[in-house]
């Protein structure tokens, strides 16, 4: 099948710098995805955008000039729960990627069993309005409770704003939960602001509950860009970053995001994003963290 992009999709970055920071032996990229190729796995009929194709080849080429050693691949709205590109994302790349699946109540425990031999060890909830339609929450948390009992968690993605309304229900989620991209704060409003300190206590308050420490490009308002040979991009972003990573480094993934799906003012250089990482992580020891021992725990527990 033939699919056209959203008009203005910025395509992901073809020709990425090499990173001057060296990431430790075995990073993990623990926020990417893959999309299609639209003509293999289509793109779900529900979706609300269209991207460009991003494929499985493309994901392990990056991840291997950028340092890394393994992915943890997010499955992305544009293939609703059909899981098929992930699946086979993680099954083509030699135990180096685990992902995180979409799954409606209607999934068979034998298709829950099939995602967990592909390396699949999280379900993605996602709350922002401009990406997905409403799922009543009875749904999820019976989903929560069948996906607990494999040892798999829950990633949430929602915006600032909608914290307060999901509150209790986060709270109620009963495996770790993992939130993208710091819940996405306007960091147009201070760092010490009632907005971010409400996320800070979100986290001090459960203990279960990690961050993604991405996507400075996404949240970013002033920049400037990860272009050009750029190394002090984002600069708006990088006191919230360092502020979750110093407090909870324990609780810490960074992930690329690549291909970066609807991004609109620009697209940036993966290189130089991972140049980002040592100005949000200031040790040694909190790059190891973050890189490397916390996302083996949660997506390679069986090797710690
Ligand atoms: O890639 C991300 O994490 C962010 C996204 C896309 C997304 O979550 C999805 O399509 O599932 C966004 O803000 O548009």
């Amino acid at each position: 099948m033939t699919f056209t992009k959203t008009p203005g999709w910025l395509d992901w970055y073809a020709d990425p710098s090499k990173p001057r920071f060296v990431v430790p032996a075995g990073a993990v990229d623990a926020h990417c995805h893959v999309f299609g190729p639209g003509d293999e796995f289509p793109y779900a009929p529900e979706r609300k955008y269209t991207p460009c194709d991003a494929s499985k080849a493309q994901l392990f080429a990056l991840r291997d000039h950028l340092g890394f050693a393994r992915n943890v691949i997010v499955q992305a709205t544009c293939h609703g729960a059909d899981n098929r590109a992930l699946v086979d994302a993680l099954v083509h790349s030699e135990g180096r990627a685990r992902g995180v699946a979409t799954v409606r109540r209607s999934v068979s425990d034998a298709e829950l069993q099939g995602l967990h031999a592909a390396g699949v060890r999280g379900v993605r909830f996602n709350f922002v309005r401009r990406l997905v339609d409403f799922t009543p929450k009875d749904e999820l948390l019976e989903i929560a409770g069948r996906i607990a009992r494999l040892g798999w968690h829950v990633v949430i993605y929602f915006e600032a704003v909608d914290l307060p309304e999901l509150w209790d229900f986060f709270s109620a989620l009963p495996t770790t939960v993992v939130v993208d991209h710091m819940g996405r704060p306007d960091v147009t409003k201070p760092l010490d602001g009632p907005e971010f300190a409400l996320f800070l206590r979100f986290m001090r308050e459960h203990a279960n509950v990690w961050s993604k420490v991405s996507c400075p490009e996404r949240l970013s308002l002033s920049g400037p860009p990860a272009l050009d040979g750029e190394q002090q991009a984002y600069r708006d972003v990088v006191p919230f970053a360092r502020r979750v990573v110093e407090e909870f480094p324990d609780r810490v993934l960074w992930g690329t995001d690549w291909p970066h799906p609807n991004l609109k003012g620009h697209m940036p250089d993966d290189g130089l994003l991972v140049d980002f990482i040592p100005r949000i992580a200031r040790t040694a020891e909190l790059q190891r963290k973050l890189l490397v021992d916390n996302p083996m725990r949660l997506y390679w527990p069986e090797e710690c």
